[in-house]
């Protein structure tokens, strides 16, 4: 398969490095230093205790590409669109956009690029971290959950899930992927903003007893928007998973916890705004999570 990633960083760069293996893959970064380091030493992945180098295409833009069959956006969400609109040559009429970005509502989005029969959205539950320029870790290994808007009336999620199981993914296909992706929301519009606001580790949300209480009061909200969507939302079970994220992983950083921390601009707009247009949708109200992204854009704003 002919397939681009857009954006080389953490998870472009093992999805980008993985599918080299046995298919033409193009990795675009606007990160020059990325790509030379790629190009001349090769992608390295530290994973199961090894170091592997991989070897994709990798160039700063598009131009003089020809079309994909596939193109996966992984930049961070805040950039989708101009990431999308400077390598529109890669999108013809039969080109299929995906998309695994945290968050909600990316179809929105793609939708500006592409027609609904040709978006995949999806959730992964693989995760990675920047170790260097061109080196990168693997951490967890999960599922890579997708689904489509409309009926896949030409079997392409198969042929993804063929194309990338077979080069160490775990692909599983959905009728109803709006249900993965709140399934993974819940976690980060609750416990990963309120370590964002507070610049705390995981652990802290469950230790303290202020933390867990604005966690809680995301969750529920959350849960009132998921219901009226028609989706599938037991807030006991969803506080329990949460409560149990803070305490087996009491050192982890978030990733809007690490933005923030580091002066960058964070994905609020597409993981707690995501809660706060689809409240609107359907007519609930919101907030406390109205509340957090005007913090977290607050907070991105602060002098350094
Ligand atoms: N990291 C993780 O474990 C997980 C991340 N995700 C999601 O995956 C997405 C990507 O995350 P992650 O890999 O961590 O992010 P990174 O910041 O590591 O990588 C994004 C890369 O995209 C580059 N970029 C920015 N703008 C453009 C552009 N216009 N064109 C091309 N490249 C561009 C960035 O360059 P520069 O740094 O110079 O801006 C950076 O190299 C996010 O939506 C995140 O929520 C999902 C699950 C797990
Ligand atoms: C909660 C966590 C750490 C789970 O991977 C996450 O998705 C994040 O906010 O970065």
């Amino acid at each position: 398969m002919k397939i681009a990633i857009i954006g080389a960083g953490a998870m472009g760069s093992i999805y980008g490095g993985h599918l080299s293996l046995k298919n033409e893959v193009y990795l675009i970064d606007t990160n020059e230093d990325i790509i030379s380091s790629i190009n001349n030493n090769g992608l390295i992945i530290e994973e199961n205790g090894k170091s592997n180098v991989y070897r994709p295409k990798a160039v700063t833009n598009s131009e003089g590409l020809p079309e994909m069959d596939l193109v996966v956006l992984f930049v961070k969400s805040l950039y989708s669109k101009v990431a999308l609109a400077g390598n529109k040559n890669l999108i013809g009429e039969n080109t299929y956009l995906m998309t695994l970005q945290n968050g909600s509502g990316h179809e929105d989005i793609l939708g500006e690029f592409v027609d609904d029969k040709h978006i995949i959205i999806g959730t992964t539950e693989d995760n990675g971290a920047v170790l260097g320029v061109g080196h990168i870790r693997r951490g967890g290994i999960g599922n890579t959950n997708i689904g489509m808007l409309v009926e896949d009336n030409e079997g392409f999620l198969l042929k993804v899930k063929d194309t990338f199981d077979c080069c160490g993914f775990n692909v599983k296909i959905h009728d109803n992927i709006q249900q993965l992706i709140w399934n993974k929301l819940f976690t980060n519009v609750s416990l990963s903003v309120v370590t964002g606001i507070l610049q705390v580790k995981i652990g802290y949300i469950r230790s303290n007893e202020y933390a867990w209480n604005m966690t809680k009061a995301l969750i529920h909200e959350a849960v009132e928007v998921a219901h009226k969507m028609g989706l599938e939302a037991d807030e006991e079970k969803i506080t329990k998973d949460v409560e149990n994220v803070s305490i087996k992983s009491p050192e982890g950083v978030t990733s809007i916890c690490a933005d923030l921390g580091a002066g960058r601009k964070t994905e609020v707009d597409t993981i707690s705004g995501s809660v706060v247009r689809a409240a609107n949708k359907v007519g609930v109200k919101v907030p406390t999570h109205e509340f957090v992204v005007n913090m977290v854009h607050a907070m991105e704003c602060k002098e350094k």
